[in-house]
């Protein structure tokens, strides 16, 4: 199942800076491994702001919550999820 997820996160601007490193580059080893496993086949940043849209490709919606909800940034983040299904025109 393919879902399209847009994230935008929201990092308080007072955190620590050496845990704001630490759950950016653990979030990046995260989203890379699922990149690679090929879960997580895109990923784009919106222009202009820190949010990205992304595709997974996942089994089920349970499959896609667990996965968002282990992200590093996940506490930090408002996700919004939509569903794809085949377009009839899509040749
Ligand atoms: O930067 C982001 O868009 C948030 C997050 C999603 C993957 C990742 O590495 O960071």
């Amino acid at each position: 199942m393919l879902f399209h997820v847009r994230m935008d996160v929201h990092l308080p601007a007072d955190l620590d800076p050496e845990m704001r490193a630490d759950i950016v580059a653990r979030e990046k080893a995260y989203s890379q491994e699922l990149q690679r496993s090929g879960k997580w086949p895109h990923i784009w940043r919106i222009v202009g702001e820190y949010s990205n849209f992304s595709v997974f490709d996942v089994e089920s919606g349970d499959e896609l919550h667990d996965i968002l909800s282990g992200l590093p940034l996940f506490p930090y983040m408002d996700i919004k999820v939509t569903p794809l299904a085949k377009h009839p025109s899509k040749i």
